[in-house]
This record gives C-alpha cells, sequence and structure tokens, in this order.
C-alpha cells in the first residue's frame, strides 16, 4: 500500500464533488452494467448526475462459467476460486474498454463501486439452519480490479451489513432515502432484475420507518425457461412467447402458495430459492402437459401478482419502476391492472434513468463510505444497521 495512493483517497475524500463508477452485475448475468456518476456532498446533501451509463453484455462463454456455479449447492472449489479471479478480470477489461469509448481518462474517475457477481446467497431463511449465520457471497476481487484498471476500488459492500446484523441484501433502502425520498409522498420503489424487491419510503408524517425488502422473482424464473426450452433466446423479449400463452389458474394458485411470500418484511431470497427447479416440479404435480407458451403467461403472471400483493398492503401514493422488467410490456400491464389507485411510473420521472439505478447505488454507497457519516442512516431503516460499507482497494 503506498502512501501515495493512501493520500489520493484521503484528497478524494475531501473533494466537493466526486467522480465514482458504479458497476453491477445482477442475477440475469446478461451484463456489466456502469453508471459514471457525479456526486456532490454525502448523506442527504448529497447531489447526483449520471454522466453516462451503458452496459457490456457477456460473451457466452463468460457466462456459462459463472453459471457453472451461480447459486448452486455443490460445485468445484477450483472453479469457484478461479472464477473469483477471471469475474475481476473480466469486469476490469470491460471498465477499460467503456473508459476508452467514453475517451475518460483514468484519472478523471476517483473511484469504482464494484458489486461483483453473487453467486450463492443463504440468509437463514434460505439455508434454514438457526445455527448457522446469515451469509452471501459476491466473486471478483476488488485488488484486481484496482490494480487492472489503476483505479481505486470499493468492493464486497454486503459482507459489512452481515457482520452488523443484516442479511446482506438488500442494500438498496440506503441509497433509496438519500436520493428518492419525498416529504409529501409515499413512495415504493420497485426493481424487477432476476428477483423483485422494493424499497418502502414513507412521507414525512408517516410514523413507519423506510425499508428495503425482496418480494419473490422478478425475471429469474421466465429466463431460465427461455433458455431451457426456447435457446438460444436468453429471455422473453417483449413478452411475446408469454402473450401467446393462457394463464393455468390451478399452477398459479400452486405458485402462490410459496413460504417465502408470506413470511414478514424484510427479507431476501435468489435464484437459489426461485429456480427453474422449483417450478418444474409444482408445474408436474398440478399441470404436467402445459404447453411452453402457458407455462411462460402463467410465470409472467405470478411474477406480477406476488409483486402486486407485497405492494398493496403499502398503500403508497406512488411507485417507481426500475430494472430490466420495465422492459417487459405484458408485467408492468398486469402490475398495474393490479393496483388500480397507484400511479405506477419508471424511476425516469424522479431523474433516474431505471437501468442504471442499482449500479448508481453502489456508487452512492462508496460515496458515503469516503465521505459520509453512517450516522445519518441511524434508526431510519427497519432491518438495516447504521454502517458504512465497501472494502477499499488501492491500485499500488
Ligand atoms: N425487452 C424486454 N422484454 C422483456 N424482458 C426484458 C426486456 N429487456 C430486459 N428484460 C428482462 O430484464 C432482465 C435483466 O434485468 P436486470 O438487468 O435488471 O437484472 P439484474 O440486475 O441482473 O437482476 P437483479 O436485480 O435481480 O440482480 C433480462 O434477463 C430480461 O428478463
Ligand atoms: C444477494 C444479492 O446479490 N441480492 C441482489 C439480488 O438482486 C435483486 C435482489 O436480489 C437484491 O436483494 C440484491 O440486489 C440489490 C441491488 C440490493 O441489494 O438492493
Amino acid at each position: 500500500m503506498s502512501a501515495a495512493s493512501l493520500a489520493r483517497l484521503s484528497a478524494i475524500a475531501a473533494k466537493g464533488e466526486r467522480f465514482v463508477l458504479g458497476l453491477m452485475s445482477g442475477t440475469s448475468l446478461d451484463g456489466l452494467d456502469m453508471a459514471l456518476c457525479r456526486l456532490k456532498g454525502s448523506g442527504t446533501d448529497t447531489r447526483f448526475t449520471l454522466e453516462t451509463f451503458a452496459t457490456a453484455p457477456y460473451e457466452p462463454s463468460f457466462r456459462e462459467a459463472v453459471l457453472e456455479v451461480f447459486a448452486k449447492g455443490q460445485v468445484s472449489l477450483e472453479d469457484l476460486t478461479l472464477l473469483n479471479v477471471t469475474i475481476a478480470e473480466t469486469h476490469a477489461e470491460l471498465v477499460n474498454r467503456q473508459l476508452a469509448d467514453w475517451r475518460r481518462d483514468k484519472d478523471s474517475v476517483d473511484l469504482i463501486a464494484s458489486h461483483g457477481q453473487t453467486v450463492y446467497h443463504a440468509p437463514r431463511s434460505l439455508h434454514g439452519r438457526p445455527e448457522k449465520p446469515n451469509a452471501t457471497l459476491q466473486l471478483g476481487d476488488g485488488d484486481h480490479l484496482s490494480v487492472r484498471t489503476g483505479i481505486i476500488t470499493l468492493s464486497d459492500f454486503r459482507q459489512k451489513q452481515i457482520a452488523a446484523g443484516g442479511e446482506g441484501a438488500p442494500l438498496a433502502a440506503y441509497g433509496d432515502l438519500l436520493l428518492m425520498s419525498d416529504h409529501h409522498e409515499t413512495r415504493v420503489l420497485l426493481n424487477i432484475g432476476g428477483i423483485a424487491n422494493i424499497t418502502f419510503l414513507p412521507r414525512a408524517d408517516q410514523d413507519d420507518r423506510a425499508f428495503s425488502t425482496d418480494i419473490g422473482p422478478g425475471n429469474t424464473i421466465m429466463d431460465g425457461y427461455m433458455r431451457r426450452y426456447f435457446a438460444p433466446l436468453a429471455y422473453d423479449e417483449d413478452a411475446l412467447v408469454a402473450k401467446r400463452g393462457t394463464v393455468c389458474e390451478t399452477l398459479l394458485v400452486r405458485l402462490l402458495q410459496e413460504p417465502f411470500l408470506k413470511l414478514p418484511v424484510p427479507k431476501t431470497t435468489g435464484p437459489e430459492l426461485f429456480s427453474l427447479g422449483w417450478f418444474e416440479a409444482k408445474k408436474e404435480e398440478t399441470a404436467p402437459g402445459l404447453s411452453h407458451e402457458d407455462a411462460m403467461a402463467t410465470l409472467n403472471r405470478f411474477s406480477a401478482h406476488s409483486i402486486a400483493q407485497a405492494i398493496a398492503p403499502l398503500r403508497p401514493d406512488a411507485v417507481f419502476l426500475s430494472g430490466g422488467g420495465t422492459h417487459n410490456p405484458l408485467l408492468r400491464g398486469q402490475i398495474a391492472e393490479a393496483l388500480p389507485s397507484v400511479g405506477l411510473h419508471t424511476t425516469d420521472r424522479l431523474g433516474m434513468n431505471p437501468d442504471a439505478k442499482e449500479a448508481v447505488l453502489f456508487a452512492l454507497l462508496a460515496n458515503e463510505l469516503v465521505a459520509g457519516d453512517p450516522a445519518v442512516f441511524e434508526s431510519r431503516i427497519l432491518g438495516a444497521p447504521a454502517i458504512g460499507m465497501g472494502k477499499i482497494s488501492l491500485p499500488d
């Protein structure tokens, strides 16, 4: 660790304005989201501008390598060890290429904020062993990213949150609270990625606390089904397949009986639970001969229904949508129909690009670690400790 790098870090912390590149690779494994953010100040005084955003799609071979271990109970330890480096090297290469594309010098980026790739999420509610801890594993080591890009990198944000008593996810509440809450409007921010999650942001005169929670599947089972039966398609673009099918009500009722959906909030989950295997077992029990189109129609309705069911009791004034599910017209339409008295918008309306939102949230967490005060979160978020998150890697 050189004194020069440490001095640079404290100079960055002291600046009035920082450029932070947020990196997010979610459960859909479609690519690396990169959000270059300009952040002024910190805490509730944070002012944010999205300078530019891009998603670099993954090569099929990279994606397959990740899928070898992704959300699996048993894997090769050698594969896992190699992937920790491969993911970081791949992300570093994508960052270097993207910065060149944007004609941004690396010295103009103060920090990288890297989420890494979740390969296994194991809160107690999922592993079911009360004597064991909450745990989660994100690969793509920050040291490799930092050395290969030459940029100070903050990474692995979830571990400290678990150490301080959380489940390590969702972390969205921290950023949403600082950037998106409103004095006069009770908001729900709904992100539909592989898994769907919400952040509840009560208006000032409400006694409730803010919280983030996973609520069930977004696209992950639909994507799995498409990859299995409609290869080489990786997802149901514009819901073309689901729109051709009819919902199987018996199967839908069976899917909605999943105990996770009834657990109190906040809670987290992942493709470890909501997998293609989970769905196919229930389909075999209730509707073995179902056509692929009907299966996709049922899955689409299931995501919409479980999402609406989680939001309705919160009685928000407005819901703001982000994530890849924003682009699925059938899913969006069904959510809107199931919540007739609530305005459903995308986060565009709040000045936030819906595809960039999660990458931005990690940039914001990095900004808080170097320049913020965790006390700003004290007693404000249910189930989420007031701490700064992220490990610091220096390039030399
Ligand atoms: N035009 C479209 N039509 C239908 N679905 C789409 C469309 N565009 C994107 N999607 C869906 O969005 C998914 C990608 O979403 P996103 O990038 O938000 O997920 P993620 O960040 O990987 O997930 P998570 O938030 O769970 O970690 C795709 O896999 C696909 O299912
Ligand atoms: C363990 C993990 O990576 N969880 C992700 C995933 O993707 C959506 C949902 O499941 C959410 O809990 C989380 O990501 C977002 C960014 C979060 O922590 O807020």
